[in-house]
């Protein structure tokens, strides 16, 4: 018989597409129940306790800046489902984010876990941070996602039949396993925020953050998705999520509650306590009002900011543990050292790097996820090639025949500057336009330790090479021989390699704008920024031309690297004199003529290839640490 999780493996590794037989229709929804998830944590349970957070964003140049937060306190218990509530703009994600380790900019105060200030690295190990929107693989399945992500964030040394009893484990007490051959991206709001947790579940966190995890579901959804947190908690961990206006009965189910306004904390303490605290406050809840409900109407101030002033000052901002069930019993942070000694941490701190898997296994499965990706979006793949295709047969026909036509060297010369165009324009504006999607995946998965950057880096540069090989060659290939280019392999091994490498420098340019611009202004950066390279590619202007002060310029430009390699590759290597039969005087039927003509030297290649080398590093390698300070800049 084969193991239930083993099936889950075998699923996804012959990556078979989805199966129509599993409709979410079709199915009633499962009930969900933690008591099949049989992981439990593995260590102590954490305490986490707050004191004086402020958070401080500066709103632009001459704009000044704006507090978030203002000094607030709190104390976050273990094996409690606790919920941070308030209006909208209150505080609550950035709360969330600033107690998760997401938020690092314009932070104050401190946070102490089990009685010792936070150390950032370890913390990071026993917690994960779920955000609002649900950033999944929409192309791949539920089990793929599990798979890929168990094989990212469990221990190398467990088998597929080990790894795969976990994830049917969590899948079993999510409610999804009957959804486990679905693509994520059809999955319905509720499912994908199940998946969000199952995936984060995988390496059995001690503290989980979620941003609004009942934010568009229905009242079923949202129930089952509260219970479903607040059963994690009761196997021991700490869970905070930020919910806007829960109803009665949501409210219910939530162990502790931490109650916002405008940065302020107006109520921490256990949910059932909320009444007779408002009540001491002399704001009682009326009868038959969901004490949620009325809470938030008062961090509002429906009923007079002086109330806020009130709640804040009882709240002591947070300070106040009073409102706790039996607050006297509460650890001090002395007995939690105590109780947590640092032998014991060293014993759990694991001696690897910040993630959980090697590097090596990252890129692996990195790129096992990408070429998945690529296979599944094919209309991309295939535009891809059709484009290149298309335009190559355009190019072809608009320029037939006129590569060995000595009267027609001109206009060859504009054929070989068009394909430059064409090799610069749709890869860097590919990138552009879709990278930026990937950058909230990108920065959730990082943040959650599940690769480092450097390996993500890598697998996509891996994974987009082959489609960008085999495009660039059925567009050389075509244009080459519709044009009527030399015949000699040298030649067109020469004109292959430039036109790779004008490929790469241009995805490298896209990918150092995609990284830091969002789609509307890297569209408009990308081109822009493009038309000073081409004015000094020594097309229209020859390089001999150019003014002395704006040499420098023909340096910076890779299109002038690109161009200069194109003639070399046509034009140099010795290329006996060309055919002269469309017209009676051939102004460049010696080759070297022309190439004086345009201020060109022959014998150039390979310094060209060089410089587009140079190129492709050194704009690579800016890409990624662009694309690392823009991980940071937006925390
Ligand atoms: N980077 C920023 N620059 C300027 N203002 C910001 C920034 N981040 C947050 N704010 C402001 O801080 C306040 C709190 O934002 P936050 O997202 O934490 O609120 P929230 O309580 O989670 O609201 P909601 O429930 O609507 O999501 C809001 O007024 C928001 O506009």
């Amino acid at each position: 018989m084969m193991l239930a999780g083993a099936q889950i493996v075998e699923d996804s590794v012959s990556y078979r597409p989805e199966n129509a037989s599993v409709s979410i229709g079709a199915n009633p929804e499962p009930q969900l129940t933690t008591q099949g998830f049989s992981k439990m944590p593995t260590r102590d349970p954490v305490d986490i306790q707050f004191t004086n957070i402020t958070c401080t964003v500066h709103l632009g140049f001459n704009k000044g800046s704006k507090q978030i937060l203002h000094g607030v306190n709190g104390r976050l218990r273990p094996k409690q489902l606790v919920a941070i509530m308030g209006p909208s703009g209150a505080g609550k994600s950035t709360l969330l984010d600033v107690l998760s380790g997401y938020r690092i900019t314009g932070v104050g105060g401190v946070v102490h876990v089990n009685g010792r200030g936070r150390n950032m690295k370890r913390f990071k190990k026993m917690s994960c941070y779920i955000q609002q929107d649900d950033r999944l693989q929409g192309l791949l399945t539920v089990s793929e996602n599990m798979v890929l992500a168990s094989d990212l964030k469990l221990s190398i040394k467990m088998d597929k039949y080990e790894k795969g009893e976990v994830i049917e484990d969590i899948l079993t007490a999510l409610g999804l396993y009957e959804h486990m051959s679905t693509r994520a991206s059809r999955l319905s709001g509720g499912q994908k925020k199940r998946l969000s947790i199952a995936l984060e579940l995988i390496n059995n966190p001690l503290v989980m953050f979620l941003d609004e995890p009942t934010t568009g579901l229905d009242s079923s959804s949202c129930s089952q998705v509260v219970k479903l947190c607040r059963d994690l908690a009761q196997q021991g961990r700490t869970i905070v999520c930020t919910v806007h206006q829960p109803s009665a009965s949501l409210f219910a189910l939530f162990d502790q509650v931490y109650v916002l306004a405008a940065g302020n904390c107006l109520y921490q303490g256990t949910t059932k306590n909320l009444v007779p605290y408002l009540e001491g406050a002399g704001v009682p809840c009326p009868i038959y009002h969901n004490p949620a409900d009325y809470i938030i109407e008062l961090a509002c101030g429906e009923y007079g900011e002086d109330k806020i002033q009130i709640l804040t000052t009882k709240a002591e901002n947070g300070r106040a543990l009073s409102w706790f069930d039996d607050p006297d019993s509460m650890p001090t942070m002395e007995v939690l050292r105590k109780q947590c000694p640092l032998s014991v941490l060293k014993e759990q701190d694991p001696s690897t790097g910040n993630e959980e898997t090697p590097r090596s296994n990252q890129r692996k499965v990195l790129i096992k996820r990408g070429f998945l990706k690529a296979k599944r979006d094919s209309t991309m793949t295939h535009l891809r090639l059709i484009v290149n295709v298309l335009v190559g047969v355009m190019l072809g026909s608009l320029f037939i025949k006129a590569g060995n036509e000595g009267s027609r060297v001109l206009e060859n010369y504009n054929l070989l500057f068009a394909i430059l165009m064409h090799h610069m324009m749709s890869p860097m504006m590919l990138t552009i336009l879709t990278f930026p999607s990937e950058m909230s995946i990108l920065s959730k998965e990082h943040f959650n330790r599940w690769y480092s950057l450097g390996s993500y880096y890598i697998s996509i540069t891996i994974v987009d090479l082959p489609i960008t090989i085999v495009s660039c060659a059925v567009f050389s290939a075509i244009v080459y021989t519709m044009s009527g280019q030399p015949m000699a392999i040298s030649r067109f091994g020469m004109f292959f390699a430039i036109s790779l490498y004008t490929v790469l420098v241009a995805q490298s340019f896209g990918l150092m704008i995609g990284a830091v611009f969002n789609v509307v202004n890297g569209t408009f950066l990308g081109p822009t920024l493009s038309v000073p390279m081409m004015m000094f590619a020594g097309f229209g202007v020859t390089l001999r031309d150019l003014p002395p002060y704006l040499y420098w310029g023909s340096y910076v430009s890779y299109l002038r690297y690109g161009l200069e390699g194109f003639v070399g590759a046509i034009y140099g290597l010795e290329r006996p004199k060309l055919d002269c039969n469309e017209a009676p005087i051939c102004l460049y039927k010696y080759p070297r003529q022309f190439l004086s003509e345009v201020a060109m030297s022959p014998d150039r290649f390979w310094w060209d290839v060089l410089a587009l080398t140079i190129f492709v590093f050194v704009l690579r390698i800016a890409a990624f640490f662009l694309l690392k300070w823009k991980l940071n800049a937006v925390r």
